[in-house]
C-alpha cells in the first residue's frame, strides 16, 4: 500500500511458501499454500488482514515475524530479511503477537509459562531496557494490577499481561494474530485506541489478523483480503467504502460469502465431471528419494527450513488452522 515516493517499511515480493513434511521439505508435488503474494506495507499503515479459516494469515503473519524461512527477497521488513537478520526481532523492531506466544512469554531472556506463581510486576519488570513511561502508559492502557498473581489471574487477565510485556518495547511493525480475544469491551478498545495512537505517533506498521470486528470499523487505514493463500484485496479503508455501504464486518462477510459459494460451484462443477470435489492433498509425511537427501525427487518450491516444529504422522499431530486448534 505504498504510496508515491515513500519506501515500504514491509515489501513482500511473490511469496511462495509451503509446510514442510516429515522429511524437512515440502512434500513433493504439493501446491504452495502462500503463492504470488506481493504486498507493500508503508510506515503509519494500520492493516487490518481478513480471511476465513484456513486462509492463511497466520501463516504469513509468521513468515512475516520471521518464524517460517523464505527466500531472503521475498520478505523484506525496513529492508532486512525477516527470517536471516535475527536483530530485527530481538531489537523488538518487528513484534509478533500470536497464538505460541499465547502459550509462553519470553520472560528476561526465558521462556516460562504464564501460568506460573509469579506476580504480574515481576514479569513486566523483567523485560530490560524499555521506557518507564511506556510501561506506566500500558499498565494503565490495560488495567493491570501489579499484585495480580499468574497463575491465579483470569484468562483476561493473564491475557493483559502478556499483551503489555509485548508491546513494552516500541516496535517499528507489530504482527498481531487474534490476541483480543479473552480482553473485555472496554480493554478491548483501550488497546485499540493507544495501538492507533502508537502508529500515528511513532509512524509504526501494524498488521492485525482478526475475526472480531468490534470497534473496528474506523480503526484500520487498510484491509487486506486472502484466501486460499493468496491476495484478494489490499485497500485504503475509505476505497473499501466507496465500493460498500454496508459496515466493515458485512462488507467482510459479503466478500467470504461470495468466496464459500465460487468454492462450492467449483466443487459441484468438478463433481459433475467426476472428479475429486477437493484437491488431492499430498501427504505431508511421504518421503521419497534418498532420506538423506543425497538424491532428491522433489521439486523446491521456494520453501526452505524454517523455525517450525515439522508435520508429523499421526492423529495428534493433525494440522489445523491456528482457529481451530487454539481458539476453542
Ligand atoms: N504446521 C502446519 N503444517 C502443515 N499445514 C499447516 C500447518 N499450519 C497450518 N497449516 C495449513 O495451512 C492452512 C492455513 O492455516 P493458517 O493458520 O495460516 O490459516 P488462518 O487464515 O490463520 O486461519 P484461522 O482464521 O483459522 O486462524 C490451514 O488450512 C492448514 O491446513
Amino acid at each position: 500500500m505504498s504510496g508515491e515516493g515513500s519506501t515500504p517499511i514491509v515489501e513482500i515480493d511473490r511469496l511462495r511458501f509451503t509446510y514442510p513434511g516429515i522429511d524437512g521439505h515440502p512434500p513433493p508435488g504439493s501446491k504452495p499454500l502462500i503463492d504470488e503474494f506481493s504486498l507493500s506495507i508503508n510506515a503509519g499503515d494500520r492493516c487490518l488482514l481478513v480471511g476465513s479459516n484456513g486462509a492463511g494469515k497466520t501463516t504469513i503473519l509468521k513468515i512475516l515475524g520471521g518464524k517460517h524461512m523464505v527466500e531472503p527477497e521475498m520478505v523484506r521488513i525496513m529492508g532486512r530479511s525477516a527470517f536471516h537478520d535475527t536483530g530485527l526481532t530481538s531489537s523488538g523492531d518487528l513484534c509478533y503477537l500470536g497464538g505460541e506466544w499465547r502459550r509462553d512469554v519470553a520472560f528476561a531472556g526465558f521462556d516460562v509459562p504464564i501460568q506460573m506463581d509469579i506476580s504480574a510486576e515481576k514479569m513486566i519488570s523483567g523485560v530490560p531496557n524499555v521506557d518507564p513511561v511506556r510501561i506506566e502508559k500500558l499498565i494503565k492502557v490495560l488495567d493491570i494490577d501489579l499484585s495480580w498473581r499468574m497463575h491465579r489471574a483470569s484468562d483476561g487477565q493473564r491475557r493483559r499481561v502478556q499483551i503489555c510485556m509485548g508491546l513494552l518495547k516500541p516496535f517499528k511493525v507489530l504482527l498481531l494474530d487474534e490476541i483480543t480475544v479473552d480482553l473485555d469491551v472496554l480493554a478491548r478498545a483501550n488497546l485499540l485506541a493507544f495501538l492507533r495512537q502508537d502508529c500515528e505517533e511513532r509512524g509504526a506498521a501494524i498488521i492485525y489478523a482478526t475475526h472480531i470486528f468490534d470497534g473496528l470499523d474506523d480503526w484500520p487505514s487498510h484491509v487486506i483480503y486472502v484466501a486460499h493463500g493468496r491476495l484478494q484485496l489490499a485497500l485504503p479503508l475509505e476505497k473499501v467504502r466507496e465500493t460498500s455501504k454496508l459496515s466493515l464486518m458485512r462488507t467482510v462477510e459479503s466478500w467470504l460469502r461470495k468466496e464459500r459459494d465460487e468454492d462450492r460451484r467449483v466443487r459441484k462443477e468438478r463433481k459433475a465431471k467426476g472428479l475429486p470435489e477437493y484437491d488431492e492433498k499430498i501427504e505431508g509425511t511421504r518421503v521419497t528419494g534418498d532420506p538423506a537427501r543425497k538424491v532428491v525427487q522433489a521439486v523446491n518450491n521456494g520453501w526452505a527450513a524454517g523455525r517450525l516444529h515439522s508435520t508429523m504422522a499421526g492423529e495428534e499431530n493433525f494440522a489445523f488452522s491456528s482457529n481451530r486448534v487454539l481458539r476453542q
